[in-house]
């Protein structure tokens, strides 16, 4: 695949996304995670890219959020959905739900989601995965004690590349191989023509050496799943505690699937590697590690033990001395050695035997040890006893030699258990991570009472499969439009459980009258929440919803007063260009008319609608001047009402449901009739009878 074809993805991008292991699989698969391991790519950036790549295959140039105030709303909306999600992944992963246009895009998403709302959010596995995060590629081990070699220079250029963790040595002949030998504890040639070669030490000629790093370098493996521990624990956790939660009917219907890794073999492999990637719970291992460790201690206290014998022995003991040997001590400052083997023979036996028996205690030397340490003290007397220097370094050569090969054999079994877990549980780290997505779209359509909606096909309605009730006049052959049942709005200023349900349907052009604070502007919310989070894919807060996909979305907020004329150019050429193919549009306004003065926005609104009504739009205009607008335009302009239901110690009981073809009264005129009412007389009723 041309990277450079992913919408937003630029050269510099493209080349940093071919560094990763399969570029086209991984920026397709959406795992925002994976896409943010190329160099330079941050997880915001990763999600952009994702997205794109969505785009692509469902070939959506679309951008539905054509207005500030429409892109507040979206951000809104996966605001909410994100507040749901534990892990930083999942948060970023949202954000590959974009509005769409896209017939295929949006039903992708919806089975997405429909699949993710069946899901009973666990608290225990909300907990569980607080600790899981994506796998983390540790920084590259030196490993010192092996070497690459290679008489080829492409061949040397491609170890350094794929296995940076060894030093490439270049050689020319056999000569060459055995003075790396020399330097390291075991040599991998790459060349096929040395296989045969005689060469003293640890020499192996394997030609693919660099297509087996497990076998090369196990370390790689090992500091792989060292550095991961946490978060492959944690994502087991998350993996258990799903299929408890199952087996005991707390979750949904459905069977948590099998984990992706064998969770008992991973824990097994887990427990025989250390932080730093070593190998531990091996006795055999741990016991010449110690050995090798404690070799000079115990050496030294072995020869304490032989030196208390003997001093003992002397001790209680009356030795006879020969003249002449007195002489020659005394003279020629002769050892005492020729004494104590005379005299004491038997005792410097004694002593020598608890010396060696301490070392091989000590050390817990195996059978095939013992010969050479008992070695390290000889039948020569001397008091003190002194160890052979030789020995001991050839008992310390030995112990270290065999740890060493008993390192590495161990370390080669584990990566091949580890090679075989490594694809399996990056794939069980990934399931963690996309049910925290899926338990975060649960949970939003939970807390908010939510229902996937319908999203139909503009294009598809005239042919009769608009659905049984279809959307307002969506089968007539009109624009079509939207149908929203029970809506509330988790927007709203208001706690969710007080918000009202607003059942509102629109099949063309609108005005929506009403009184104050009737909750108008907070309708327009509604609908752009609803057909922004319809086409995401994603449930909707209400408890039926329809509507046909549009192609863009212009929601304008309510403008801050009167504009000076530059900007009220500005604004009229922005609806010159909307009312131009808006075909497909869906157009919320907000009291348009603060723009300018009132007569001036009711011939302007008017002269909008108009347009807007030619091109079949669907639009839903707020104000309170509909009926000037009405007057102001050429045709029969519909118009919806927020009703009052009346005055309650003196607030407003709205009905928040708009009515359909109803001019609503505003909040003078209700006050007028309350204070004719209460009040009687002729000024209030005449006044009255002007609304
Ligand atoms: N469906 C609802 N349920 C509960 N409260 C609501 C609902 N709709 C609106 N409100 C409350 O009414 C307040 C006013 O709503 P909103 O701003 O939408 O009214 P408006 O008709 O646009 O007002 P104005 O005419 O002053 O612009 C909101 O801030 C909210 O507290």
């Amino acid at each position: 695949m041309e990277l450079e074809a992913i919408p937003g993805v630029g050269e510099k991008t493209a080349r940093a996304l071919r560094e990763l292991d399969d570029p086209a699989a991984t920026v397709e698969s959406g795992d925002v995670a994976a896409i943010a391991r190329a160099p330079g790519v941050n997880e915001a950036r990763a999600a952009r890219v994702a997205r794109g790549a969505i785009r692509r295959r469902h070939d959506d140039a679309s951008r539905v959020l054509a207005t500030d105030r429409a892109r507040e709303v979206y951000r809104g909306a996966l605001g909410l959905l994100k507040e749901r999600t534990v892990t930083d992944y999942a948060e970023k992963r949202l954000e590959t739900f974009y509005p769409s246009a896209s017939a295929s895009r949006i039903a992708e998403a919806q089975a997405f989601a429909a699949e993710a709302t069946k899901h009973d959010p666990d608290p225990a596995v909300l907990d569980a995965l607080e600790g899981v995060e994506p796998l983390e590629d540790p920084p590259t081990v030196r490993v010192r004690d092996r070497c690459l070699a290679t008489a080829d220079a492409e061949e040397y250029a491609r170890a350094e590349a794929r296995v940076p963790e060894l030093s490439v040595e270049t050689v020319e002949d056999t000569r060459d191989i055995a003075e790396l030998a020399r330097s390291y504890a075991s040599v991998i040639v790459l060349d096929e023509e040395f296989a045969g070669m005689d060469v003293e030490g640890d020499v192996h000629v394997r030609p693919d050496a660099l297509s087996t790093p497990a076998e090369t370098v196990p370390e790689r493996l090992l500091a792989f799943f060292a550095e991961n521990r946490e978060r492959l624990e944690a994502a087991a956790a998350v993996h258990e505690t799903v299929g408890a939660a199952d087996r005991t009917g707390d979750a949904d219907g459905d069977a948590a699937p099998e984990p992706a890794a064998d969770l008992d073999a991973l824990r097994d492999a887990l427990s025989r590697l250390d932080e730093d990637g070593t190998i531990v719970g091996d006795a055999e291992l741990e016991r010449l590690t110690a050995a090798v460790d404690d070799l000079d201690t115990a050496v030294s206290t072995a020869e304490s033990v032989a030196d208390d014998h003997l001093r003992e022995a002397i001790r209680e003991r009356d030795v006879t001395i020969e003249g002449t040997d007195f002489l020659s001590l005394v003279e020629q400052g002769a050892r005492v050695d020729s004494l104590l083997d005379r005299e004491l023979a038997d005792e410097y036996d004694t002593a020598m035997g608890r010396a060696r028996e301490h070392l091989v205690d000590a050390l817990e030397l195996a059978p095939e040890e013992v010969d050479l340490a008992e070695r390290v003290f000889d039948d020569d007397p001397s008091f003190p006893v002194e160890r052979d220097e030789s020995t001991v370094s050839r008992l310390r050569t030995e112990l270290a030699a065999g740890r060493d090969r008993r390192a590495a054999r161990l370390k080669a079994e584990l990566a091949a258990d580890l090679g075989e877990l490594h694809g399996p549980v990056e794939e069980l780290v990934r399931d963690a991570l996309e049910l925290d997505v899926e338990l975060a779209i649960a949970r939003f359509a939970r807390d908010f009472d939510c229902v996937i909606p319908e999203v139909r096909d503009p294009d598809g309605r005239d042919e009769g499969d608009a659905g049984d009730e279809g959307v307002g006049g969506a089968d007539d052959g009109s624009s079509g439009g939207f149908r929203i049942e029970g809506g509330r709005s988790p927007l709203l200023d208001v706690d969710f459980a007080d918000v009202e349900p607003v059942d509102y349907a629109v099949d063309g052009v609108r005005l929506l009258s009403g009184v104050n604070s009737g909750g108008k502007t907070s309708t327009l919310d509604l609908v752009a929440l609803v057909v922004v989070l319809a086409q995401m894919g994603m449930p909707v807060p209400a408890e039926e919803a329809a509507l046909d996909r549009f192609e863009e979305v212009h929601y304008y907020a309510k403008s801050q007063g009167t504009l000076d004329a530059g900007a009220f150019e500005a604004t009229l050429r922005d609806f010159g260009d909307l009312v131009e193919g808006a075909d497909g549009r869906l157009v919320l306004v907000d009291e348009l008319e603060s723009i300018t003065e009132p007569g001036a926005s009711a011939k302007i609104i008017a002269g909008i609608l108009e347009a807007l009504d030619d091109q079949d739009a669907v639009a839903v205009f707020v104000s309170h001047l509909a009926r000037e607008i009405r007057e102001a335009a050429d045709y029969d302009v519909a118009v919806d009402g927020i009703e009052a239901v009346g005055l309650v110690d003196g607030e407003l009981r709205v009905n928040r449901s708009p009515r359909e073809g109803h001019l609503a009264r505003s909040t003078p005129e209700l006050i007028v009739e309350k204070l004719a009412d209460d009040r009687g007389g002729d000024f209030y009723g005449d006044l009255l009878e002007k609304f």
